[in-house]
C-alpha cells in the first residue's frame, strides 16, 4: 500500500490528500434540505447529508489525487449512523481507487490496540467467517504509550500490507506543551521521530516504510529536522490552508526524490465555496469549487517544490 501511495502521486504529480471531514454547517442547503425531507432532523437525516455531501466532492475530485482522510470525530459525533457514513465513505473512495488514510488517532495498551488495529486495518474473526470492519488502508495512531501500544498496530499492517501514521510533532498551537519539551537535550517530537525510523525499519516497502509520521505543515523548521530523522518514513502534513500552511512552507518535508509527504487539507477543500475566491461557484456547485481547490493546492506544492529544484 505504500507503494501504491508513492505511485499514485507519482502518476497524479499531486502529493496530496483531501481531508473528509465534514460538519453540517459546511453542507449546502439543498442537500440537507434533501436528507431532512427524508429521515428528519435526525441523526440519520444528518448521517445521509454528509454521505451525499462526502460523495459530490469525491466524484468532483478523485481523478486528481491519490487520497483522502477522513477524519472520524466528524462522523462519531452522529453515533452509530455517522459511523455507517464514515464506512460507506471509506467503501466509495476504495471504489474510485483512492487510498484511504482514516484519521483515527487510536493507540491503548497492547490488547486495546490489537482491537483498533483489527477494527480499522485488519480483520476481525466471527465464528468461522473474518470481515474487514472499517478497512481503512494506513490509520493514524497516538504514540503516548509506547512500543507496546504501536507493536499490534504493525503486526496487523504487515498481515495486511497496510500502514500508520505516527503522531510526532502535531500542527496545532500548543502541541509544544508536550511535544517540545527537552529530554537529554533534545525536544521529545525528536525522540519519538526516532522511534519512528526505529519502528518503521520493522515493516520496510519497496523505498519507504510501511510506519509513517505525523508532522504539522505549521512547523516547517522542525518537519526540516524530522524529515532527516525518518528518511524512510512518508510524512502525513496536516495544516495547509485552513490552519495557515502554504505551499513553500512544505518544502523540506520532502526527500530528494519528490516523494515522502502528503499533505492534507480538508476545510480548506470541502468548504472552498465558503471562501470569497470560489464564491463564484456557489453553494449548489460546492464540489466544483473544492475540484478549483485542488487544482490550486497541487499548483502551489508543485510552484514550490520547482522553485528550490
Ligand atoms: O497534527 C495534526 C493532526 C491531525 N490533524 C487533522 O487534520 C485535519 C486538518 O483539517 P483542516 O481543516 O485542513 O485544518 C483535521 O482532521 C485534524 O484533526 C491536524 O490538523 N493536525
Amino acid at each position: 500500500m505504500i507503494q501504491k501511495l508513492a505511485d499514485k502521486i507519482k502518476k497524479t504529480h499531486a502529493p496530496i490528500c483531501v481531508g473528509l471531514d465534514p460538519m453540517l454547517n459546511y453542507i449546502p442547503e439543498h442537500i440537507l434540505k434533501k436528507a431532512f425531507a427524508e429521515y428528519g432532523e435526525t441523526l440519520e437525516g444528518a448521517a445521509e447529508a454528509i454521505w451525499q455531501y462526502n460523495k459530490g466532492i469525491i466524484d468532483a475530485t478523485y481523478d486528481l489525487i491519490p487520497s483522502v482522510k477522513p477524519q472520524i470525530a466528524m462522523y462519531e459525533q452522529f453515533g452509530i449512523e455517522g459511523l455507517k457514513a464514515f464506512k460507506k465513505t471509506v467503501d466509495y473512495c476504495h471504489e474510485k481507487d483512492l487510498i484511504v488514510i482514516g484519521d483515527v488517532k487510536r493507540g491503548d495498551i497492547g490488547s486495546t490496540s490489537a482491537a483498533y488495529a483489527t477494527g480499522h486495518l485488519g480483520k476481525v474473526t466471527v465464528g468461522s467467517k473474518t470481515y474487514a470492519a472499517f478497512d481503512e488502508d494506513f490509520a493514524t495512531v497516538n504514540p503516548y504509550l509506547g512500543t507496546d501500544g504501536i507493536k499490534p498496530f504493525i503486526d496487523v499492517c504487515k498481515e495486511e500490507k497496510k500502514g500508520i501514521f505516527i503522531l510526532v510533532k502535531t500542527s496545532n498551537p500548543s502541541s509544544g506543551e508536550f511535544q517540545d519539551r527537552l529530554i537529554d537535550g533534545r525536544p521529545l517530537y525528536e525522540w519519538v521521530g526516532e522511534k519512528v525510523a526505529e519502528w518503521g525499519a520493522d515493516h520496510m516497502g519497496d523505498t519507504y516504510s510501511y510506519v509513517g509520521a505525523v508532522v504539522g505543515a505549521t512547523y516547517p523548521e522542525m518537519g526540516k529536522v524530522l524529515r532527516k530523522v525518518m528518511p524512510k518514513s512518508f510524512i502525513l502534513v496536516p495544516g495547509y490552508g485552513a490552519q495557515g500552511g502554504k505551499g513553500a512552507d512544505l518544502v523540506h518535508f520532502f526527500n530528494e526524490d519528490g516523494l515522502g509527504a502528503v499533505v492534507n487539507s480538508s476545510r480548506g477543500i470541502i468548504a472552498a465555496y465558503k471562501q470569497e475566491k470560489y464564491a463564484k461557484f456557489g453553494s449548489e456547485n460546492y464540489a466544483d469549487a473544492s475540484r478549483a481547490a485542488v487544482e490550486d493546492m497541487i499548483a502551489d506544492i508543485d510552484g514550490a517544490l520547482n522553485a528550490v529544484k
